[in-house]
């Protein structure tokens, strides 16, 4: 069973409390540097297990010490709430390497 697609209303209202996601299309979208490539695959090993144990997944762009997260519900075929949760748990991941 997946959740429902978000509103315009509910995803206007989700993202202003993560201001470092954009929307692009039917994803919300964070770019940011890690520290060095090491604090990198940290964060993304720690993104990789809030994601299994959400059973909800990222797609992860690794570029030296850049990473980009891209947020959707497939199954929902747009954002659910289940995005606004992981790009939390993400931000705390990031913030754990101090990671901008
Ligand atoms: C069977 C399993 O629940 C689904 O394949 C899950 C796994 N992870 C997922 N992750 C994301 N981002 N969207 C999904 O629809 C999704 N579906």
């Amino acid at each position: 069973m997946s959740p429902e697609r978000l509103t315009e209303d509910e995803t206007t209202a989700g993202l202003a409390g993560l201001p470092h996601w954009t929307r692009e299309g039917d994803s919300i979208v964070r770019t940011a540097d890690a520290p060095d490539f090491p604090a990198g695959i940290r964060v993304v090993a720690a993104v990789a297990e809030a994601a299994e144990a959400m059973d909800h997944h990222p797609d992860i762009d690794i570029r030296w010490r850049t990473l980009r997260f891209v947020l959707s519900t497939h199954s929902a075929g747009g954002l659910t709430a289940l995005d606004l949760d992981l790009a939390a748990r993400i931000d705390a991941a990031l913030a754990t390497e101090s990671a901008r």
